[in-house]
């Protein structure tokens, strides 16, 4: 660890990632949005850890639990993105929100950058967004005062009842929100014939794939 976490990790009103000055960090890497409405374009990746939503196909379980992930300061999270071309920052989880987002995303547009969030909307929003991406789990509500900020909303198609609770989420974000339906995962053989019957039945919805997956990037 730098000098800098050092410092921060000894002072102990620093040290909880409450105060987002400094944040668990699971990983970071610079690659292509694969998801949602920004799909295909270069973006630094942010995984905060932590996360008590709990989905059962979760696709990064190991963020969960925010003490098994090192404390990085806000500086040095800014200074890694910055060290690439892009200007686009996509904060992700684990639940980002279960976190004061507010010093990292203060200190990316203050760089320059263009933040983005990935979020469950169980948790209250903090922080400046210039993109909110509202993917809403059943494991634990999304809040309604979230929602009403989300410029997406992504739900994961798991089975046949998800596309009505797609309908009854879509009635509850602005009417401005871009409507993405997007495959469980391990599901995707099963599940993506039934979306793609759904998208063309219901136009105001958008396909949304983990092309990142098909790509073997991360
Ligand atoms: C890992 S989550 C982290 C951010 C936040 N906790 C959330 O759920 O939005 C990032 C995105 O991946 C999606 N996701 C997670 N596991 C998935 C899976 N097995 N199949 C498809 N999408 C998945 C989530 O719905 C979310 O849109
Ligand atoms: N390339 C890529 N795109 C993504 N979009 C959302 C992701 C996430 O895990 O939050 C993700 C991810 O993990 N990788
Ligand atoms: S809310 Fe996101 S990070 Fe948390 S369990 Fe669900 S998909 Fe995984
Ligand atoms: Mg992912």
């Amino acid at each position: 660890m730098s000098a800098v976490t050092d410092l921060l990790a000894a002072l102990p009103i620093l040290h909880t990632p409450i105060t987002g000055v400094i944040l668990p960090v699971m990983e970071q890497f610079y690659t292509i949005q694969g998801e949602g409405f920004n799909a295909g374009r270069a973006a630094y990746f942010i995984r905060l850890g932590g996360c008590d939503v709990g989905c059962v196909w979760c696709d990064v379980k190991e963020s969960w639990d925010a003490d098994a992930h090192p404390r990085q300061a806000v500086a040095e999270l800014v200074a890694a993105a910055a060290a690439h071309p892009g200007r686009n920052v996509v904060i992700t989880g684990g639940e980002p929100l279960m976190h004061n987002c507010g010093p990292l995303t203060g200190a990316l547009q203050a760089a320059g950058f263009q933040t983005w969030i990935e979020t469950s909307g169980a948790h209250p929003l903090s922080g400046r967004w210039d993109w909110i991406c509202v993917s809403p789990k059943k494991f634990r509500a999304p809040r309604p005062d979230v929602l009403a900020h989300a410029d997406e909303l992504k739900i994961i198609v798991f089975n046949d009842s998800d596309f009505a609770w797609a309908e009854e989420h879509a009635a509850l974000v602005p009417a401005t929100t871009r409507l993405y339906l997007q495959p469980e995962w391990s599901r995707a053989a099963r599940m993506t014939p039934a979306l793609i019957d759904y998208v063309k039945a219901h136009p105001r919805w958008q396909v949304s794939l983990q092309t990142h997956k098909y790509l073997d990037i991360p």
